[in-house]
C-alpha cells in the first residue's frame, strides 16, 4: 500500500474532533449547505476551498453556531464535537465557543491594550488573578509568534499594531482561552506576503496543540498549510482527502478545473 492510502486510512482510524453529519442549512427559504457529511481528524489542518459563494464560510460559521446570530437560519443534520451534538439544547454555546474559537479575515483588535486584547475571554471567563493572567498573555503571544514583537509595549494599544501584528494577536487570543478547534476565515486575506509567510508558519506551529479548520481562496496557501483538504461547489461537498492526493491526483474533474485556475 502507498503512504498516501495509508495516511488516509491513519486518519479515518482517529476519533475525529468535530464531525458534521448530513448537514443542511438555510438562509431562509434559501439552501446553502446540502448534506454534507465531513470529520475534522483532530491535530491537522483541514482546509475549505472552492468557488465564491459556494458555502465555506457558512460552512466553518456552524462548527460553532456562530450562524445562530444570523436571523432566519435553520439547520438540519448534526454536528458533534468529541461525540457531543452541539445544537442539542443542553449545549453550553458560550463553552463550545471557547472549544472552538476563530479567528476571522480582517483583524478584529478591540480598542484596548495589547495585554486586555489576549486575556479578554480569561476576564469573561470571570480569571481575575495577575499571576494567572500574565502567564497567560507570555504564553498565549509566544504560541502566536508575537511575544518577542510586543513584549515591552503590553499595555499600548493594539490598535497601533501592523495588520499582520494584528492578526497574530487575533490568534493569541483565540488560543488564551485554551480551544481544541481554531477556524480561520481567510486569516491572510487581507495581509501582505511577508505576514502571509508569518502567520501560515503560525499555523505549522499551531497544528501540534489544536486542530485547524481554514477557508481560503489561495490555492498554493492550501497546498502548503494543511493536511487535508474537502472542495466545497454550490453547497456541495464534492471532494475531501490528503491534500497531496487532492492537489496531485483529484478524483473530480470539478475539483481538477478548480485547483488548476480553469473556474472560480
Ligand atoms: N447572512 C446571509 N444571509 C443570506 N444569505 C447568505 C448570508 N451569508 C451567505 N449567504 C449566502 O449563502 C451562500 C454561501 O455563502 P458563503 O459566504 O458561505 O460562501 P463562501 O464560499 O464563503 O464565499 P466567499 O468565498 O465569497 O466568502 C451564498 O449564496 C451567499 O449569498
Amino acid at each position: 500500500m502507498d503512504q498516501l492510502s495509508q495516511d488516509n486510512i491513519a486518519a479515518t482510524l482517529e476519533t475525529p474532533v468535530i464531525e458534521a453529519e448530513k448537514l443542511n442549512f438555510f438562509y431562509g427559504n434559501a439552501q446553502a449547505l446540502y448534506n454534507i457529511s465531513l470529520a475534522f481528524p483532530r491535530r491537522k489542518v483541514t482546509a475549505l476551498i472552492g468557488p465564491s459563494g459556494c458555502g465555506k464560510s457558512t460552512f466553518l460559521r456552524c462548527l460553532n453556531r456562530m450562524n445562530d446570530l444570523v436571523d432566519g437560519t435553520r439547520v438540519e443534520g448534526s454536528i458533534k464535537i468529541n461525540g457531543a451534538d452541539i445544537y442539542s439544547s443542553s449545549m453550553d454555546v458560550i463553552e463550545l465557543r471557547r472549544r472552538v474559537g476563530m479567528v476571522f479575515q480582517k483583524s478584529n483588535p478591540f480598542p484596548k491594550s495589547i495585554y486586555e486584547n489576549v486575556i479578554y475571554g480569561l476576564r469573561i471567563a470571570g480569571v481575575n488573578n495577575k499571576a494567572v493572567l500574565d502567564e497567560a498573555v507570555e504564553k498565549s503571544l509566544k504560541g502566536a509568534a508575537l511575544w518577542d514583537e510586543v513584549k515591552d509595549r503590553l499595555t499600548q494599544s493594539a490598535l497601533g499594531l501592523s495588520g499582520g501584528q494584528q492578526q497574530r494577536l487575533c490568534i493569541a487570543r483565540a488560543i488564551a482561552v485554551n480551544p481544541e478547534v481554531i477556524l480561520m476565515d481567510e486569516p491572510c486575506s487581507a495581509l501582505d506576503p511577508k505576514s502571509t509567510a508569518r502567520v501560515e508558519d503560525l499555523i505549522g506551529e499551531l497544528r501540534q496543540d489544536y486542530t485547524i479548520i481554514i477557508v481560503t481562496h489561495n490555492m498554493q496557501q492550501a497546498a502548503r498549510v494543511s493536511d487535508y483538504t474537502a472542495f466545497l461547489y454550490e453547497g456541495l461537498l464534492v471532494e475531501y482527502g490528503l491534500t497531496k492526493k487532492i492537489f496531485m491526483k483529484p478524483k473530480n474533474k470539478q475539483t481538477e478545473d478548480y485547483i488548476t485556475g480553469r473556474f472560480g
